[in-house]
């Protein structure tokens, strides 16, 4: 690897899904780090919030350290329960402690519902304010189709964009036409 390479930013993926939990042992809903009073809740080890655990993934794979698994297995008691707010929250000093820091995370999770627009920024500024970063979310249907069409489950994606924390933060290529 070049050394110079060293020093540009790096990209990540995540992506989490979890089940809605069964009508016989129903469980709240949270969902980009906000509660969702009256909404079905998805089921997991943790909470199940598939857009925080969906950013924490991408966190670590922009820094190549693993992913979710890696750090938080569900064999591991402490996090029987903990919140996504918590997990991404850990990610991102988990990722400083590693030597970067973070650019941006953007999520985008697949659902009927919650209907997520009028708590957009809510949820924007819980989540950023745990990986003190910005983090953005959208939402998106899937037009009735497959599991998330069919209210079975969410789905989230996520991007990250970290920098090695020695370099300075990353601006306009050299080069690149000024504004
Ligand atoms: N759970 C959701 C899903 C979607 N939205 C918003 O609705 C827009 C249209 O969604 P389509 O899947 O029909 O394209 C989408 O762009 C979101 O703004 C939402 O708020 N919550
Ligand atoms: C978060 C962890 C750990 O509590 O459990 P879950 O809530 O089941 O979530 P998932 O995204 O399936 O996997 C990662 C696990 O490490």
């Amino acid at each position: 690897m070049a050394s110079e390479n060293m020093l540009l930013p790096r990209t990540g993926i995540g992506i989490d899904v979890h089940a809605f939990a069964p009508d016989d042992d129903p469980q709240p809903l949270w969902l980009g780090g906000l509660f969702w009073e009256g909404e079905q809740g998805l089921s997991g080890h943790s909470d199940g919030d598939c857009v925080a655990h969906a950013a924490a993934d991408a966190l670590f794979s922009a820094c190549g350290i693993g992913d979710l698994g890696t750090h938080f297995g569900t064999d591991r008691p402490d996090f029987a329960g903990a919140s996504g707010v918590k997990l991404l929250g850990e990610a991102a000093r988990i990722v400083r402690e590693a030597g970067f820091e973070i650019g941006n995370v953007a999520v985008q999770f697949v659902a009927n519902r919650p209907k997520f627009g009028p708590r957009r920024e809510e949820s924007q500024r819980v989540l950023s304010q745990a990986a003190n970063a910005p983090v953005s979310v959208t939402a998106t249907t899937s037009d009735g189709l497959g599991f998330t069409g069919r209210g079975e489950g969410i789905s989230a994606v996520a991007t990250a964009l970290v920098y090695p924390a020695a370099s300075p933060h990353p601006g306009p290529a050299k080069g690149a036409p000024h504004a």
